[in-house]
């Protein structure tokens, strides 16, 4: 047992008295991280002194550019392609890890410090809890990648009493690889700076560079539909609202309205937040015919987030074509995308995209800034609308499309998350303003009135 003598042995002691009140095993559990033993630059003990605790391997990031990059792996080996993106979230990894709309990508953290809280299992913190009300069966696209560059926390020892596992075991279980120790500011901005890149990561020793650049230069997120791998397969029925901490919004309750939701990738708390605003909800997956939606009688239709190019599932621009006009319908990122194009508008792909939990929205009919969470790479082209499509919304950063309104047709739309909380809530509260979910209900009262 190592005697737990520094500033960070005393601390970590308190929070971990706190939890167990024991002060052997306060001692025990920060062994790790107290120990006086060097370890040198590259993060490995000095021989002989102590037993390294985790297992690393080399791995390769190679980029479509040419560029290779050398790192340590966790979670899952193997080799995988994806397009690399990065995030500048500073909290929130094991939302970002569980978001279907991550399908297909790599994600690059650019906080430094990953998987410091490890892993928790209760369903609240997870976009998808492990335990799914219906069977989701994910397919090889969904294997994304995380990247981050200072991580020795994901190993042995996590600070968070409620961390159940860490993140590299969890990464592992679930074949979803990671790599550390890569200089992640070099990444982003050769990322600013040419645009989102394929990369092909591998910790295979027998496959060549020429090998994995080859792989990346012949494969394309572009035009592939992947929402057809992250959608439910059956119909399910939602019920689950969010905690009392969220409830922070009294405005737009009270009524029950049957509100159905298509499914491009779903995050939870998009259905959480509708319940908690009293909507009873049907899930569907993303080829589900308009026809029976409309049979159904709903009182409003939400097309939800979910992965990749919309350009690519033409099907699920013509359900929402065949759906707008008829009932109240609310678009979030993937679904405001497919509502630009079914208006008939065109989406584009954007140079880097937006993935980060702080991105400035101005509301333009009030005039408020939201700080919002975001992860898109494409955007709805607002030249491209027709006459009486609103833009409601801006990015702040780059003056791109952030939100629409067509109220002739019963439509909104935002190209962000209300849902998430990142820290802030200020896309879901509104205080003097119907906001986001609110403002749907509101366009189901409606709805209710004039029938
Ligand atoms: N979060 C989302 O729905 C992402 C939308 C789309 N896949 C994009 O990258 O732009």
């Amino acid at each position: 047992m190592m005697a737990a003598t520094s500033m960070d042995c005393s601390i970590g002691s308190q929070l971990f008295t706190t939890r167990f009140g024991s002060k052997s095993s306060q001692v025990r559990a920060f062994s790790v991280r107290c120990s006086s033993v060097p370890f040198s630059a590259d993060g490995a003990a000095a021989v002989g002194l102590v037993e390294r605790p985790w297992k690393v391997a080399d791995a390769r990031l190679v980029l479509e550019d040419g560029s290779i990059w050398r790192a340590k792996s966790f979670g899952a080996s193997g080799t995988q392609v994806g397009e690399v993106v990065f995030n500048t979230s500073l909290t929130g990894y094991q939302e970002i890890l569980t978001d279907p709309s991550y399908a297909g990508q790599f994600v690059l953290m650019t906080n430094p410090h990953i998987g410091n809280t490890g892993v928790n299992f209760a369903p609240s913190d997870l976009m998808l809890p492990l335990v799914d009300v219906a069977p989701r069966t994910y397919d090889i696209s969904f294997l994304i990648c995380f990247v981050c560059r200072l991580s020795t926390m994901i190993f042995a020892s996590t600070s968070n009493w409620r961390c159940t596992e860490t993140l590299g075991d969890y990464l592992a279980e679930r074949n979803i690889m990671g790599i550390y120790d890569v200089d992640t500011r070099a990444i982003t901005r050769r990322l600013r700076q040419d645009g989102s890149l394929i990369g092909v990561l591998s910790t295979e020793e027998t496959k060549t560079d020429k090998e994995l650049l080859e792989m990346s230069r012949t494969w394309d997120i572009v035009g592939v539909d992947l929402i057809s791998g992250v959608s439910c397969k059956v119909p399910y029925v939602w019920v689950d609202k969010t905690e009392s901490e969220w409830e922070f919004n009294a405005k737009g309750r009270g009524e029950a309205f049957h509100v159905i939701a298509y499914d491009f990738g779903i995050k939870h708390n998009i259905l959480r937040r509708l319940a908690s605003y009293g909507c009873k909800i049907t899930v569907v997956p993303s080829t589900w015919p308009a026809s029976e939606i409309l049979k159904m009688k709903p009182d409003g239709v939400i097309f939800s987030n979910g992965p990749g190019d919309p350009s690519a599932v033409p099907y699920a621009v013509e359900t929402v074509k065949e759906i707008i006009g008829k009932v109240p319908v609310f678009g979030i990122c993937m679904g405001h995308q497919l509502l630009g194009q079914a208006l008939g508008g065109t989406t584009f792909k954007m140079k880097f995209g937006h993935h980060g939990g702080n991105h400035p929205v101005r509301n333009l009919r009030s005039g408020r800034v939201e700080i919002s969470a975001q992860n898109h790479n494409y955007a709805v082209d607002p030249a491209s609308l027709p006459k009486g499509v609103q833009v409601t919304h801006v990015n702040l950063n780059d003056g791109s499309c952030a939100g629409l309104a067509f109220p002739e047709r019963k439509l909104m739309s935002l190209q962000y998350h209300p849902e998430a909380s990142p820290g802030p809530h200020d896309s879901d509260i509104g205080n003097d303003t119907l906001l986001a979910f609110a403002e749907f209900v509101q366009l189901m009262i409606q709805e209710k009135e004039k029938a």
